[in-house]
């Protein structure tokens, strides 16, 4: 399939999900993360929720960041050019929706990119190759080229991989290290 048709699959698949699914699942994301060799850094960049799109509710593993006492890093997009400023969250932070119901910080200390050191990212799909499908602006794909090439790059996923490869992939496409699934942890090479 290519990436309009996997967006089409994913989104409906994401429609399903009862709000009680969707909490478990994030829940077993958290946990799973845990079990993966991604620890070690400082600067961990997460993105939160639009909550009409269903995506993973990621507060599980904020929670676990902060418990490891971790940076913690947002960002504010920008529609115009596909771009995100990152900004340190900490106890001042004040955030709000943006024009597409995306929570992100009023301002705070601009973080570079690269300095993140670990990178969750939210997917629509993936495949077994770690190549990723996402709502299509690139705006992932510009700030993953920004962080250094030893930077973590992890998907968060509700569903499993798609196991035929993705059709259609770009130059500009960057693959991910490894994927969380409620049911598993994929690592790619
Ligand atoms: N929580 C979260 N933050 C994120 C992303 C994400 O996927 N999830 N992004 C990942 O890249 C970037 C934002 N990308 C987005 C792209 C499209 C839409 C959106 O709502 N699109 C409408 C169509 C509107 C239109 O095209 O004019 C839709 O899907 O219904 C939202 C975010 C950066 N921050
Ligand atoms: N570094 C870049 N500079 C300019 N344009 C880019 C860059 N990277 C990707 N793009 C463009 O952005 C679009 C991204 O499309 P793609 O289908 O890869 O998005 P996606 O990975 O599904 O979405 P996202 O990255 O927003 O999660 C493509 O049109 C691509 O040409």
């Amino acid at each position: 399939m290519n990436k309009k048709e996997l967006r089409q699959k994913y989104r409906l698949l994401r429609q399903q999900l009862t709000d009680t699914e969707a909490g478990e699942k994030s829940l077993a994301i958290a946990n799973n993360a845990l079990s993966l060799p991604i620890w070690k850094g400082t600067y961990y960049h997460i993105f939160l929720p639009i909550e009409r799109h269903s995506e993973i509710d990621t507060s599980f593993l904020l929670s676990i960041l902060q418990g490891r006492d971790k940076e913690v890093v947002l960002s504010r997009s920008n529609f115009d050019d596909a771009s995100m400023t990152h900004y340190l969250l900490t106890d001042n932070t004040v955030l709000r929706k943006n024009e597409y119901d995306i929570p992100e910080p009023v301002d705070g200390i601009e973080v570079p990119p690269k300095k993140v050191d670990v990178v969750f990212i939210p997917l629509l799909a993936f495949d077994a190759q770690g190549n990723r499908v996402g709502y299509g602006k690139g705006f992932y794909d510009r700030f993953l080229l920004q962080c250094r090439k030893d930077t973590l790059k992890i998907g968060l996923s509700y569903f499993g991989a798609e196991e035929e490869t993705i059709a259609g992939l770009l130059e500009s496409d960057i693959r991910l290290d490894y994927c969380i699934t409620p049911d598993r942890t994929y690592t790619f090479s």
